[in-house]
């Protein structure tokens, strides 16, 4: 698969390792930067990082942070990601089997290298269940461009 990759500093170590060991297994990887662990604004490389994915230059993405939460939350907002935040192999299987996660973020604060290899991997091997979950993720996209609002 093509893997878009991006990060802000607190990801940047991790992002990097997960970029060798993606290679490892024979993907091919869009790194999105940042580049160094000098302090960055993780947006700026989140987006773009989550607009690959959304207009089909790479198949999935990863975007890694200090706690995953904001670059969840960005990628969130670009229409047709849905970006599971893991912390640990369950949540990333239940992302797939359950949402169908195109994107996953990662905490780099939040757990050790080995875990959040095993969370790449368990997200990479599992597919989308399917019929209920199906229905709700096309609830999620009855959402409008700007958003939902009580009327
Ligand atoms: O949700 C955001 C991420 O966890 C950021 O990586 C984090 O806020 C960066 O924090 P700092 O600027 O204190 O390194």
């Amino acid at each position: 698969m093509k893997i878009a990759i991006g990060s802000d500093h607190a990801g940047f170590q991790y992002k990097e390792q997960i970029k060798d060991f993606l290679k490892q297994l024979g993907h091919e990887v869009r790194d999105f930067g940042t580049n160094s662990d000098a302090s960055v604004d993780y947006p700026l490389f989140i987006r773009p990082t989550a607009l690959a994915v959304a207009d089909g230059e790479c198949e999935r993405g990863i975007v890694l942070g200090g706690s995953g939460n904001g670059e969840a939350i960005v990628a969130n907002r670009v229409k047709g990601v849905r970006c599971a935040l893991c912390w640990n192999v369950e949540s990333a299987r239940l992302g797939r089997q359950h949402n169908n996660a195109n994107m996953i973020s990662i905490g780099q604060r939040m757990m050790t290298i080995e875990t959040a290899f095993q969370i790449v991997q368990t997200w990479l091997d599992t597919p989308f269940e399917g019929g209920r979950h199906q229905r709700r993720i096309e609830e999620i996209d009855q959402a409008t461009p700007e958003g939902c609002a009580r009327s």
